[in-house]
Formats: structure tokens, C-alpha cells, sequence
């Protein structure tokens, strides 16, 4: 986190780290500055709307947002701001993080947030990277490039995957059939 931040990473409690910990470890491989906040939209609203307003001119160019249950804060922050907003489910443990998703995704007109999938706190983190790589300037053609390596390293690791399977089923292959 030592460079300018250039993404928030914010949630509604401490207790949705351990998800939204995966987006900022995206980012610290892309070597992305980001700072975290933990702010309520529904515990502390002025809080995060001072945050949402300030948040351009302090020089942050994408948001992620994690919430629990009754997830108003993206959606909140994207009515503030005029930064991406990316909204990540957290689940919790009576409705699994599908209460999570449909607040955040169902925003009305107007007022998009980028919904990646429940818990999926890496997709924002990667996600941040690609809005980033999409600049005309040489900083956003370092990123592309990044971002073209570590598609090839999930082409890797795929192939790598249907090469231990495809060996697997070749050693448990019988002759004739069983009862
Ligand atoms: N969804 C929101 C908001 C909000 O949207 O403003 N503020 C807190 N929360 C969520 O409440 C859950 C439980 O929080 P606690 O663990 O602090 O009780 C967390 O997942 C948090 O994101």
C-alpha cells in the first residue's frame, strides 16, 4: 500500500476483511496502491458520503465496495461519487450472501455499480486492474501488458488442470465392463 492510492477498498464492518482481503491482495500483485476504510452507510451515513465526495479528489480512481446482508453502501458511494463503483457481496450467514447480491446489484437507473459475484473480492480487485489498463496514457499500457501475462498464466494453469485430469482417468481406465 505504498504508492498513491489509486483504489478504496471499503466495507461496511472489520467483520468482511476476511472476503474483501482477496481484492486487495489482487491489487498488491498488479502493484496497484489502494487503501482500505471500514464506514456503515447505515451506522454512520454522513461519514460515508464525506468519504464518497472526497473521494476523485483525493485521487482515487476506482472504489470497491464489500457489504453484508442489507448492502447499502455501493450503492450509496455511487450515488456520490463519480468513480467507478465496484460492489462486492459479502455473505453472511443466514441467507448465504443472496441478499448481499440483490441489494447491491438492483440499483436503480442512473446509479451503476459493477456487481462481481458473492464473495468474490479478487474479481473486484482484477476488475479494478482492467478499468485502470482501459487509459490512453503509458500507465494504463504497463497495466494491459500485466494483465496479458496473467491471462497466460490462467491459460497455464488450466491447461495444467485438464493434463492432470486427462492423467488421472487414463490411470483408473479398465478393460471390459464391471457388475
Ligand atoms: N451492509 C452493511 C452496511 C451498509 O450497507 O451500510 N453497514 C454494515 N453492513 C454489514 O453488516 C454486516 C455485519 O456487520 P457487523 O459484523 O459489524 O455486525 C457486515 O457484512 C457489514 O458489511
Amino acid at each position: 500500500m505504498g504508492e498513491q492510492a489509486q483504489v478504496g477498498i471499503i466495507m461496511g464492518s472489520d467483520s468482511d476483511w476476511p472476503v474483501m482481503e482477496a481484492a486487495a491482495t489482487a491489487l498488491a500483485e498488479f502493484g496497484i496502491g489502494h487503501e482500505v476504510t471500514v464506514l456503515s452507510a447505515h451506522r454512520m451515513p454522513d461519514d460515508v458520503i464525506a468519504w464518497g465526495r472526497g473521494a476523485a479528489d483525493r485521487g482515487l480512481r476506482v472504489i470497491i465496495a464489500g457489504a453484508g446482508g442489507a448492502a447499502h453502501l455501493p450503492g450509496v458511494l455511487a450515488a456520490v461519487t463519480v468513480l467507478p463503483v465496484i460492489g462486492v457481496p459479502v455473505p453472511l450467514a443466514n441467507l448465504d450472501g443472496l441478499d448481499s447480491l440483490l441489494s447491491i446489484v438492483q440499483m436503480p437507473a442512473g446509479v451503476p455499480v459493477a456487481t462481481v459475484g458473492v464473495g468474490a473480492a479478487r474479481n473486484a480487485g482484477l476488475l479494478a486492474a482492467r478499468i485502470l489498463g482501459a487509459g490512453s496514457d503509458e500507465a494504463a499500457a504497463a497495466m494491459r501488458e500485466r494483465i496479458v501475462a496473467f491471462q497466460g498464466e490462467l491459460r497455464e494453469q488450466a491447461l495444467a488442470k485438464g493434463a492432470r485430469l486427462q492423467a488421472k482417468v487414463a490411470g483408473t481406465q479398465t478393460t471390459g465392463f464391471s457388475a
